[in-house]
Parts: structure tokens; C-alpha cells; sequence
């Protein structure tokens, strides 16, 4: 089961870790980002899912003060951004898409590099810098030097050097590009580990199944507009219950498709090759008996594959166009 299933909404009480409303930037007559506005509480993980372009990283630059937004607000713990940034922006660990590392400095150093800048003390730096690479899963390399490393092993450190600061609210933008599977598996149990003790994440992406994942909330996000938002089983509901059935049949194709589309339930039905068919189907999955009984005296069916709505479909539905566009 994913974390977006298992969504539990936060207590309508307690002070989000991150919240945002009417958030919108312009360049010129291009519109970034259109009044985006969502809450994220303690312990809580949520999605930005968009194609690229989609304004993810316009975003994400107001909610961590690196850019002004042309209108909107933005609180961190209840703290206003605007009214006092320094405040807000020490609750806030923030991994950019790019990596700013020294490669002739090791990982451990460059860590340490990064505590400093943070001002924080140089003995619970150490400490705090051995809990952070257990955490990214790099203590084995952390004393060779960076230019070693995979470009997934940068990464990890750049998300170490935003969690030094014990930050309340950790924004990845898009943090599995161009990684490693290790580092990509490193990244999304760590920052797994982070939620359930308690840090609230803002995660960008544009793999639906990092979303499905890691975040029990999400927003789809398409021409700078938040088009959907809720937990998993919410925005597959937007495009409806049924579900896409696949089945490669042996015997009399042709007679058989014909009793397969007139059984109850299959809205739609197309021949993909010369023995198979793609039904759509409302519960498909629990119409697959029918669907061989249908058949029998015609055909058998010897393989079956059932695909049930997941955000990828829902994005197709809301937008016309897929993520990886
Ligand atoms: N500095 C800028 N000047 C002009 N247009 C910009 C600037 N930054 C972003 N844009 C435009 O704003 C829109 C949103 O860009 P943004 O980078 O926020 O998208 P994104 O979803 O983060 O995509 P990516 O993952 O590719 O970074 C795009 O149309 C982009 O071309």
C-alpha cells in the first residue's frame, strides 16, 4: 500500500509546518505560477506532481524566500515569511535541483562546510553531521573525497547538508533526477524515515510513483495552476472506476471479442492485436470470471492483465497530455 493511500488528514488544529495561499509570479506575460495554495502539517509528506515547466520550482523559490511572489503568502510553522524571513527560513531545509559541492573537500567536510555556514556549534556539528550520514546512508564514503562520488552520492549529501539544521519542513525539488538506483532507493527511505519522525516534506516530481510513494497528499500542478489535490485515492477517483483489462485469447478471436464487449460492465473494447483485446471495464478486476465465462465455446483466455487508474491516468484525464511530455 502506498503513503497516498494510507492518507490520514491532519487535525484541522494544529499549526501546518508549511502553508501557502494565493502564491502567484509572473515573467513578463508568462505565467509561472497561479494562485497555488496548499497546507502541509507535522509529519506529513506532500506531492507536487507536473510535467516540466509546470512552475514546481517557481514554487518552491517563493516558499523558501528565494524568489518574491507577485501576490500571496507564505507561513512556515505560522511564521510569515515575508515579515520575518529569518525565522521562517531556519525551519525550512531546502535541496535545490542543482548540487553546489566541493569536490576536493570530503563528504564529511563538505557537511561540515555547510554546519558552519549555518552557524551551528562546532561540537554538536560533529555529532549532528555522524546522524545525518547514517541517515543518507553514506558513513562507509564519508571520508573520501567528493569528485568520487556518483552523481546520486552528491545528491545525498546536498540533502544531508539541508537536514543539519534540523529544519521542521524538508523541500526536495525533484531529488531523484539523474540518480542511481542505490541512491534513488537511499533518498526515498530516508526521507521516508524523516516523515515518521515527524519532519513535514514538500516533494517535486514529475515520476508519479516517487509521489505515489512517498506522499500520503498531493497536488497536481499544470501551467502554474494546482488543477487537483488530495490523497491518492482521491484523484484516481477523478478519472472514474474503471479499470483498463487485458487479455490474449487462443481459439476464435474474433467471436470472442464480440461476447466480450456485449458483457455488463465493459464500456469500451478494442482489438490490439491478433489474439488480444483491451477492455475498459467499471471493477474490471473483479469482472476477469465473467470475462472467461464470457468466452468459453469460443476461446480461452491464457493470460490476463489487469491496470487500475493510478496519477499518471488521472493527470491524462485532467490535462490531455502525459507527465513525461
Ligand atoms: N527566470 C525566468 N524567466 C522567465 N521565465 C521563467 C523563469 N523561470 C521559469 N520560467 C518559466 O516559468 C514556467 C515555470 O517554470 P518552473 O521552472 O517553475 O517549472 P518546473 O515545474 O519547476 O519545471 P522544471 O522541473 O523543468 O524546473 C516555465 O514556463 C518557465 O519557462
Amino acid at each position: 500500500m502506498t503513503a497516498l493511500e494510507t492518507a490520514s488528514v491532519p487535525a484541522a488544529t494544529a499549526t501546518p509546518a508549511l502553508a501557502c495561499r494565493g502564491l502567484s509570479k509572473r515573467y513578463g506575460d508568462v505565467v509561472a505560477v497561479e494562485d497555488v495554495g496548499f497546507a502541509i502539517a507535522p509529519g506529513q509528506a506532500y506531492g507536487l506532481l507536473g510535467p516540466n515547466g509546470a512552475g514546481k520550482t517557481t514554487t518552491i523559490s517563493m516558499l523558501v524566500g528565494l524568489l518574491r511572489p507577485d501576490s500571496g503568502t507564505v507561513l512556515v510553522g505560522g511564521v510569515d515569511l515575508a515579515a520575518d524571513p529569518t525565522r521562517a527560513k531556519a525551519k525550512i531545509g531546502y535541496v535545490p535541483q542543482e548540487i553546489a559541492l566541493y569536490p576536493e573537500l570530503t563528504g564529511r567536510e563538505n557537511l561540515r562546510f555547510f554546519g558552519r555556514l549555518f552557524g551551528l556549534p562546532r561540537r554538536r556539528l560533529a555529532a549532528r553531521i555522524d546522524e545525518v550520514l547514517d541517515l543518507i546512508g553514506l558513513t562507509d564514503r564519508a571520508d573520501t573525497k567528493l569528485g568520487t562520488y556518483s552523481g546520486g552520492m552528491k545528491r545525498r549529501i546536498n540533502i544531508g547538508a539541508a537536514l543539519l539544521h534540523r529544519p521542521e519542513v524538508l523541500i526536495l525539488d525533484e531529488p531523484t533526477v539523474g540518480v542511481d538506483p542505490q541512491s534513488r532507493k537511499a533518498i526515498l527511505d530516508g526521507v521516508e524515515r524523516l516523515v515518521e519522525e515527524g519532519m513535514a516534506l514538500l516533494y517535486t516530481s514529475h515520476y508519479m510513483e516517487e509521489i505515489e510513494r512517498v506522499c500520503e497528499r498531493a497536488a497536481i500542478i499544470d501551467h502554474g495552476r494546482i488543477i487537483a489535490d488530495g490523497t491518492r485515492r482521491e484523484l484516481v477517483s477523478l478519472v472514474g472506476t474503471a479499470d483498463k483489462v487485458e487479455l490474449v485469447l487462443d481459439g476464435d478471436v474474433e467471436t470472442a471479442f464480440a461476447k466480450l464487449r456485449a458483457v455488463e460492465g465493459v464500456v469500451e473494447a478494442a482489438r490490439t492485436g491478433a489474439s488480444s483485446v483491451r477492455l475498459i471495464a467499471e471493477g474490471g478486476r473483479y469482472l476477469l470470471p465473467a470475462l472467461i465465462t464470457a468466452v468459453e465455446g469460443s476461446a480461452t483466455v491464457t493470460a490476463t492483465q489487469v491496470i487500475e487508474p493510478d496519477l499518471e491516468a488521472t493527470f491524462l484525464h485532467l490535462t490531455g497530455s502525459t507527465l513525461r511530455d
